[in-house]
C-alpha cells in the first residue's frame, strides 16, 4: 500500500472559530475514501485545506509527497470540485473543460474527449451561467477529471444532482477506484456513500473515527454515525 494523500495534525482557524483541530488521517493509492460530519463540522475547510485553496493554520497536507500549493496546474495529480463549483459561468460547458485541459497542456481534443466520455454533450455548447443546478455539477465534475487525476476530492458532490446524474457518479468513483485511482468524498448521503466508499472518516472539528464503512441496516447506520459524530445525547434529547 502506497499512501498518497496524508494529513498530519492539521488545523484550520476563523479569527475565533475553530473549523478544524489537529487531524491527521492518510490516504492509500486506490481507496475511495467518505468523509462524513454535520453542518458546521470543517468538511470544506478541511478539503480546502487538503487541495491548497486554503492555507492550515497548523500541521501539513501532501498529496503524494508534495504540498497541494505546488501542484496548482498539476491536474493529472490532483482534480477537485466543491460545492458550488467554481466555474466560470459566462465559458459554455465544453469552455471549462477546454480551459482546465490547456491550463494542464493538453489538447483540445482531450477536453472533447473528456465531453464525450462524462456524458455532458447535450449541454456542454451552453453557458455555464445558464444551465440547472445538477447540470454545473456534472461540467465541474468532468473539468476536474480532464487530466485523469490521480486522486479526486469531491465536497459534497450528489448536491443538484438528480437520480440518474447521482447513478452516473457513483458509478465514476467505483470504476475510479477499479483502476487504482484514489478519491476522497464528503456527503451528507450516508446510503451513497457506503456504496461507494472502501473507509470513512467522521470529523466534528476533531478526528471522530478513521476506519472501514459499518456494516448493517440505514438505521443502524444513522445511529452508528451520530453516536461518532457526537449526535446522539443532542438527537435522542
Ligand atoms: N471563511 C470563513 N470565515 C469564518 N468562518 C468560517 C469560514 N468558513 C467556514 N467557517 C466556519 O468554520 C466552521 C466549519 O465550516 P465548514 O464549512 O468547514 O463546515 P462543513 O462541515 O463543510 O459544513 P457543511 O456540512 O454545513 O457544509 C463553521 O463554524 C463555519 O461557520
Amino acid at each position: 500500500m502506497t499512501t498518497i494523500v496524508a494529513v498530519e495534525n492539521l488545523s484550520k482557524r476563523y479569527g475565533s472559530v475553530d473549523a478544524c483541530q489537529d487531524i491527521s488521517f492518510v490516504t492509500e493509492a486506490g481507496q475511495c475514501v467518505g468523509l462524513l460530519g454535520p453542518n458546521g463540522a470543517g468538511k470544506t475547510s478541511l478539503l480546502s485545506c487538503m487541495v491548497g485553496i486554503k492555507l492550515p493554520s497548523d500541521g501539513t497536507v501532501r498529496i503524494d509527497g508534495q504540498p497541494p500549493t505546488h501542484l496548482v496546474g498539476g491536474g493529472a495529480l490532483l482534480g477537485y470540485v466543491f460545492d458550488p463549483p467554481s466555474l466560470t459561468t459566462d465559458f459554455t460547458g465544453e469552455g471549462c473543460l477546454v480551459w482546465e485541459a490547456l491550463a494542464q497542456g493538453l489538447s483540445r481534443e482531450t477536453a472533447r474527449e473528456a465531453v464525450r466520455q462524462y456524458g455532458i454533450s447535450d449541454y456542454a455548447h451552453r453557458r455555464v451561467g445558464k444551465m440547472s443546478t445538477g447540470q454545473r455539477q456534472r461540467v465541474a465534475i468532468a473539468a476536474a477529471l480532464v487530466g485523469d487525476p490521480d486522486v479526486l476530492i469531491l465536497d459534497e458532490p450528489t448536491n443538484g444532482l438528480d437520480i440518474e446524474a447521482t447513478r452516473w457518479l457513483r458509478e465514476l468513483i467505483v470504476d475510479r477506484t477499479r483502476e487504482g485511482k484514489t478519491t476522497i468524498v464528503s456527503s451528507h448521503q450516508l446510503g451513497e456513500i457506503r456504496r461507494v466508499v472502501d473507509r470513512v472518516v467522521v470529523v466534528n472539528k476533531t478526528l471522530r473515527y478513521d476506519g472501514p464503512t459499518p456494516e448493517g441496516s440505514a438505521e443502524e447506520m444513522e445511529s452508528w454515525y451520530l453516536n461518532m459524530a457526537g449526535r446522539e445525547q443532542e438527537t435522542i434529547g
